[in-house]
């Protein structure tokens, strides 16, 4: 097997009740292993934890039980301020929100983690670079809200190449987007993957789960096999 990269171990999450509400058992038990080079899909019907679950793997939600290890480290044995640049350094995020900055321009949010950590001259030739085989040279003094969809996704994409994140979680990464920047995402997801990174996302559509190497199916809260 190849070397993995994300481990999840009895993993369980609650959601407390409000008012009539129970609480509700999102997670009741997930153990994945993902190796390097794969690019897991992750599907199964609405409500059964598939955010959850993306959430908790990028150290965003704690679970109440189990473990998550990313290249061997514990995310939530780490401090907050600890697991935020284990994050930045290591994670990459493909979410409908995107997380891109609205302050910064292309350029600014693709070097957000450099900035960060202050790191080397070149960085700004290499992301001028990434930006041009993302096809998004001309756009790179443009803020995130002049850009369409599809090229917020190719951002949020561009920005996880740029740091060299290992793995990269994306939540329906197709959702809005039309059938040739649907295929532009994929196939540079698949291409992330195929370059030694990780790739889990959550997904809908039958066109993204066709790209995946790993199809994993959840079920209120389980794992189905
Ligand atoms: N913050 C929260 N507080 C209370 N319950 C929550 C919260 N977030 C999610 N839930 C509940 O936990 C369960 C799992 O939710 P989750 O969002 O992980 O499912 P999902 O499979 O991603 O669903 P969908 O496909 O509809 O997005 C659902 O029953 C949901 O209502």
């Amino acid at each position: 097997m190849s070397e993995s990269v994300l481990e999840m171990n009895g993993v369980k999450k609650r959601y407390p009740g409000k008012g009539s509400r129970g609480e509700v058992h999102a997670l009741r038990g997930v153990s994945l292993s993902v190796g390097k080079g794969e690019f897991v899909a992750l599907h199964g019907p609405s409500g059964c934890g598939k955010s959850t679950l993306l959430l908790a793997a990028g150290g965003l939600l704690r679970p109440d039980v189990g473990t998550i290890a990313i290249n061997g480290q514990d995310l939530y044995s780490l401090n907050n301020s600890n697991r935020a640049r284990f994050r930045a350094a290591n994670l990459g995020f493909v979410f409908q929100q995107f997380h891109l900055i609205p302050y910064l321009d292309v350029l600014g949010n693709l070097m957000v983690t450099e900035v960060a950590t202050g790191q080397s001259a070149n960085a700004k030739k290499r992301a001028e670079a990434i930006l041009e085989q993302f096809g998004m040279a001309a756009r790179a003094g443009h803020h995130p809200s002049e850009l369409s969809v599809g090229e917020q996704q190719r951002l949020a994409l561009a920005r996880a190449v740029f740091a060299n994140a290992s793995i990269l979680f994306a939540d329906e990464p197709t959702g809005n987007l039309d059938r040739d920047n649907a295929t532009i995402v994929l196939d540079y997801m698949k291409e992330f993957a195929g370059n030694g990174g990780v790739v889990v996302m959550v997904t809908h559509d039958d066109r993204a789960l066709e790209h995946a190497s790993q199809k994993v199916s959840l079920v209120d809260g389980r794992i189905k096999e």
